[in-house]
């Protein structure tokens, strides 16, 4: 191996986001329709993370999981967030056709069925499972209403809020066709540890509604306000991959 191969072979195969180039996808009819099941009473709170918000949800049981599509065994639901842009123009992580969308959901999984905590499961590259949903600027959602609502009581990194009986699953898009590849986390530290399951549809989300999470603070109370304007990564080189659809 070359001096200059070695320094070009990514000693990191499988990051996160990317670009779905739809004409390189492969349709795999052996990819079964994902079963999604999530309990509204498995949400507790709301935490303002630094780079992001997080609805966080109970992991000790097994009340609100994914299972099936491109997944071996269950996935317990941890917590979900979002990523947005500085403007409507970009803000979703994975790209679709060179597409970008205004925002991202990721609803984040772990492997319980294999591993006996999330931080263990971050380690092995069957230990986390993501289901990203698209959103596009249209109507008022009110789901997302119901979360924007709660978002002054976190205003601060740190700051976290009670946030119960959110049923997550009235958030996803009606049609369930999904793309499927191995990634890993989109912020540090990069772990590749996802099976990433995006959906085709995108949800709507109304323009004022976004504006309300570039209010958010990446800091603390003690610290001069800053504003998390925005918290998507760049995409990131396919490699190897191939994405594979659940759909013709
Ligand atoms: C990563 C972990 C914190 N990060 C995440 O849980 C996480 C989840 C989903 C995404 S995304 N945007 O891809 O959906 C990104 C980050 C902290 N943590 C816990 C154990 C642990 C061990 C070493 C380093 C950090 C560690
Ligand atoms: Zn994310």
């Amino acid at each position: 191996m070359g001096a200059s191969t070695s320094r070009h072979r990514q000693c990191r195969p499988r990051q996160s986001p990317i670009n779905i180039y739809t004409k390189k996808v492969r349709y795999d009819s052996s990819l079964k329709p994902l079963y999604i099941y999530y309990d509204p009473k498995s949400s507790q709170r709301l935490v303002n993370v630094g780079h992001c918000f997080n609805v966080e949800f109970e992991d000790t049981n097994d009340k609100s999981v994914v299972s099936d599509g491109p997944l071996v065994g269950y996935y317990r639901l941890r917590q979900c967030h979002f990523h947005w842009g500085a403007s409507d123009k970009d803000g979703s992580e994975h790209v679709i056709d060179g597409l970008e969308y205004p925002a991202e959901l990721h609803i984040v999984h772990w492997n319980a069925q294999k591993y006996p905590t999330f931080d263990e499961a971050l380690e092995h590259p069957d230990g986390v499972a993501v289901i990203g949903v698209l959103l596009k600027i249209g109507e008022t959602n009110p789901l997302i209403q119901s979360i924007i609502d709660s978002l002054d009581q976190v205003k601060e990194k740190n700051k976290e809020c009670p946030f119960t009986q959110f049923d997550l699953s009235s958030l996803l898009p009606n049609d369930r066709n999904y793309w499927t590849y191995q990634g890993s986390l989109t912020t540090t530290p990069y772990l590749e540890c996802v099976t990433w399951i995006i959906f085709q549809e995108a949800i709507p989300i109304d323009s004022d509604q976004l504006q309300h999470f570039r209010s958010l603070h990446c800091t603390s109370e003690a610290e001069d306000p800053a504003f998390i304007l925005e918290n998507h990564r760049a995409i990131q080189p396919i490699e190897a991959r191939v994405v594979r659809s659940s759909f013709k």
